[in-house]
């Protein structure tokens, strides 16, 4: 048990785990003052490479937490650190991750997997436009609010996440380009290749939610998973995709595709006929849009069009609504 900082301890009580990522912990925490609940995470500093990694990612990292403001994107409360670890205080979501809950029943029905999709699409589409990649889209990375089907999801670990340096770009470009190696003018170095990572991630998590297993893994045949992730050979055990509707796996089929040029973008995919589910897209803005006037589906694109694209404000101007 390292030495809890004071000021987080003074503010609230940290009880059990309730989460084990790789890099560190999950503790249920209770704010003294409200006993309201908040998980928080715990990551140890060792586990970087050096200390100016640790420290230079973390910045980052915190900075985008506590930026972002989705409703498909964890929010933090509070921030801490000490010698050894940080400790980000975030709000409780009591689904856990969505790595536990595909493993507990096997594989998701396909309503339940759509409308998990599309919430998760929303939330890298915001990333996008606020020039974030997350570069580490995974089922332990996807957190769920409740223990019902039907709930909210929220994207959190932003540990690898990049924001993108158009800027740098620009600036390298206005200098003289006889140094500059092909790359750097090339799809390769500009947004869209950077993005299109997430893509093909969502699709894992899509094959994962609906299949019930990983798309690329070493059991299946002799290729290691390098391989057949070079490749783009996903396999679909037949016993497991039987009930999944085509349109479902034309999704899957178009994101696993190795050209980033060719993969189907973030918006491409929202406009995919698999998601123009009236019934799905009331239910995900009835959970991402509360607030909402009964209104339904009207009301809740607009809370998305106006509210969902930029970062909160640093500082104290405003309240962190976006003034238009
Ligand atoms: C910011 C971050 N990771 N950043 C990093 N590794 N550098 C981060 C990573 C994971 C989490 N996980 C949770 O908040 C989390 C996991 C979990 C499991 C069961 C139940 C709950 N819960 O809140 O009730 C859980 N919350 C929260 C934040």
């Amino acid at each position: 048990q390292s030495s809890l900082p004071r000021d987080l301890q003074d503010k609230y009580l940290l009880t059990r785990r309730i989460g084990t990522g790789v890099c560190g912990e999950v503790r249920l925490a209770f704010e003294r003052s409200t006993c309201r609940k908040f998980a928080v995470k715990i990551i140890n500093k060792k586990n970087f490479q050096s200390e100016g990694t640790a420290t230079r990612n973390a910045k980052t990292e915190i900075d985008i937490l506590q930026r972002v403001d989705h409703p498909c994107l964890i929010k933090t409360e509070d921030f801490y650190q000490t010698e050894e670890s940080f400790y980000i205080v975030l709000e409780l979501m009591e689904g856990g991750e969505l790595f536990h809950r595909v493993k507990s029943k096997q594989q998701l029905n396909e309503s339940v997997a759509k409308l998990y999709f599309y919430q998760m699409l929303r939330a890298v589409e915001y990333l996008h436009s606020n020039g974030i990649i997350h570069r580490d889209l995974k089922p332990e990375n996807i957190l769920l609010s409740s223990q019902d089907d039907v709930c909210l999801i929220k994207v959190t670990d932003f540990n690898q996440s990049r924001i993108l340096e158009e800027a740098v770009l620009m600036r390298t470009l206005c200098g003289t380009p006889s140094y500059l190696a092909p790359e750097v003018f090339t799809h390769a170095s500009t947004t869209g290749y950077g993005l299109a990572v997430d893509a093909w991630s969502l699709g894992v998590l899509l094959f994962v939610c609906l299949g019930g297993y990983p798309p690329f893994h070493e059991s299946f045949g002799h290729q290691s998973v390098t391989d057949q992730i070079i490749r783009g050979e996903f396999t679909m055990v037949q016993s497991k995709w039987t009930s999944v509707s085509d349109q479902a796996k034309d999704v899957v089929r178009k994101l696993l595709v190795v050209d980033p040029m060719k993969r189907m973008s973030i918006e491409e995919a929202l406009q995919h006929p698999w998601l123009q589910d009236q019934k799905m897209l009331e239910t995900a803005h009835r959970l991402m849009y509360p607030s909402a006037e009964g209104g339904g589906a009207a009301a809740a694109m607009e809370a998305e069009s106006t509210s969902g694209r930029h970062l909160r404000k640093r500082g104290r101007e405003g309240d962190g609504e976006e003034q238009h």
